[in-house]
């Protein structure tokens, strides 16, 4: 049988690594693929600078569209990044009729909808795996391994690179900036960097899961996300003294009214699995009704990870090439009858238990206001700590876990707090789930 012929668009970290993994495995992939997977061309924006990979072989050129326009390739696999570039490409090549394979979450989150419905139509698969949690096959597993279930809720360590600056900063005393610079030049962060800091690549990522395990459209610009930046190391020392460790997670929540969906740092028991996965590996946690908690683990960034999860797609897309597109898994495995009537839920909305710190004088009375104004929002406190002030000063910090609450609650409880003369400064605040 002819081999089939891919071209990949991007020789960065991912595409140089899918390159290197085809090269390597080319044995093994062909024979799980029942056919050769070669890459025939590729497209670089420097077509003479050194690179991870090997290119003989393959026909290169600095212009992505001579490939998605070429009639001899049968598959692009997407690894430029972006959004509008990527998204002419990627819909060019399913204008050919060419099947897609993407690392790309931006691009799925946020134009997902439109270039699904298109592949549809055209019967051509777009493949998406090492967009979320790298090299994790957690799209394969709730679409495939848990479609007998529903899902009731999901959380996850879905950005490397966060997770990776959240543990050097715990375990070293490092300092953000300085390990920020080292996930970039390991490759795991994201062109813009932001993303990854301020949980926007996590909402992306967060958005492709909730609309695979509950059947959804994508709704990106639903998601409510709060980055890592304000971590200090207070918060870490606190949430350590309490039982807690920090970690910044994808939460997707089915309740009575709709559902949640949310990015940000959020305390979690230490003893739990998920607690205790570092660096720049991934972790997520997915509850089903009949399965009960299933979680899953592995890197979540870098360029063979990543590119293990590019070329299982492949190896997918070239088992069901031949087969009738009416037969194939689809891509969202709804898409035809999305529910578009399941609300998410605005922020005010989401319902979780909270640690808060404060810095209050040192004076009679004073804890009292601030459980006063906590009572009034009926909102329960679970566990507090009040230091002695250090020595020369009159402030003292206090610590509070309370119990569940709504999102609305607590913002006016926090107003009314800072608002006391006795508070000095804005209340820090991060969100704590239990996660059983
Ligand atoms: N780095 C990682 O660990 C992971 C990355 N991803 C995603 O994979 C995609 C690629 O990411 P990386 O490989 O890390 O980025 P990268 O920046 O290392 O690679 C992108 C490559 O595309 C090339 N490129 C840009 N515009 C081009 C054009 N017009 N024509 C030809 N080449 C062009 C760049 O020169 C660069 O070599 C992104 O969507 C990213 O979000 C997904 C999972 C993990
Ligand atoms: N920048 C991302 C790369 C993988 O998706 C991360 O750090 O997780
Ligand atoms: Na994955």
């Amino acid at each position: 049988m002819k081999p089939v012929k891919v071209g990949v668009l991007g020789l960065g970290t991912v595409g140089g690594g899918t390159v290197n993994v085809l090269k390597r495995n080319a044995e093994e992939i062909a024979r799980r693929a029942g056919r050769e997977i070669l890459v025939s061309r590729a497209s670089a924006r420097h077509l003479t600078q050194p690179r991870i990979c090997d290119t003989q072989g393959m026909a290169l050129t600095a212009d992505p569209f001579e490939i998605v326009n070429d009639p001899e390739i049968d598959v692009v696999v997407e690894l430029i990044g972006g959004y509008d570039l990527a998204k002419q490409l990627v819909m060019t090549a399913i204008a050919n009729g060419k099947h897609v394979v993407t690392a790309n979450k931006a691009l799925i989150a946020l134009h997902g909808n439109e270039i699904f419905a298109e592949a549809s139509r055209k019967g051509v698969m777009v493949m998406f795996e090492a967009a979320v949690a790298g090299g994790i096959p957690i799209i394969k597993a709730i679409r495939e391994g848990l479609s007998g279930n529903r899902i009731k809720w999901l959380a996850g360590i879905i950005n490397g690179t966060g997770n990776f600056i959240l543990t050097e900063m715990r375990d070293k005393g490092r300092d953000f900036d300085e390990v920020l610079k080292e996930a970039q030049a390991l490759g795991y962060a994201e062109a813009d960097p932001t993303f990854d800091v301020e949980g926007i690549d996590a909402g992306h990522k967060l958005t492709i899961l909730a609309s695979i395990a509950f059947g959804i459209p994508l709704q990106f610009d639903k998601v409510f996300t709060e980055g890592i930046t304000n971590i200090t190391r207070l918060d870490v020392e606190y949430a350590e003294a309490l039982g807690y460790r920090i970690k910044n997670l994808g939460i997707a929540r089915k309740t009575d009214t709709g559902i949640e969906l949310r990015v940000h740092p959020t305390l979690i028991p230490k003893r739990r699995l998920i607690a205790n996965v570092d660096g720049v590996m991934n972790a997520v946690l997915v509850c089903g009704d009949a399965v009960g908690p299933t979680l899953y683990y592995g890197a979540g960034a870098g360029a063979e990870p990543t590119a293990s999860a590019v070329v299982a797609d492949l190896v997918d897309v070239v088992r069901a090439m031949t087969s009738d597109p009416e037969n194939r898994v689809p891509h969202l495995a709804f898409q035809a009858n999305a529910l578009v009537d399941t609300p998410v839920l605005p922020a005010d909305d989401i319902h979780t238990a909270y640690y808060l710190r404060l810095t209050a004088e040192d004076k009679p009375g004073v804890l009292a206001d601030v459980t006063r104004i906590l009572a009034a929002h009926q909102i329960s406190i679970e566990a507090l700590i009040q230091k002695e002030p250090p020595a020369g000063e009159s402030s003292v910090p206090i610590i509070m876990l309370t119990q569940q609450t709504l999102e609305k609650e607590m913002n006016a409880a926090m107003a009314e707090i800072e608002a006391l003369a006795t508070v000095t400064g804005k209340v820090a605040r991060i969100r704590l789930e239990t996660l059983g």
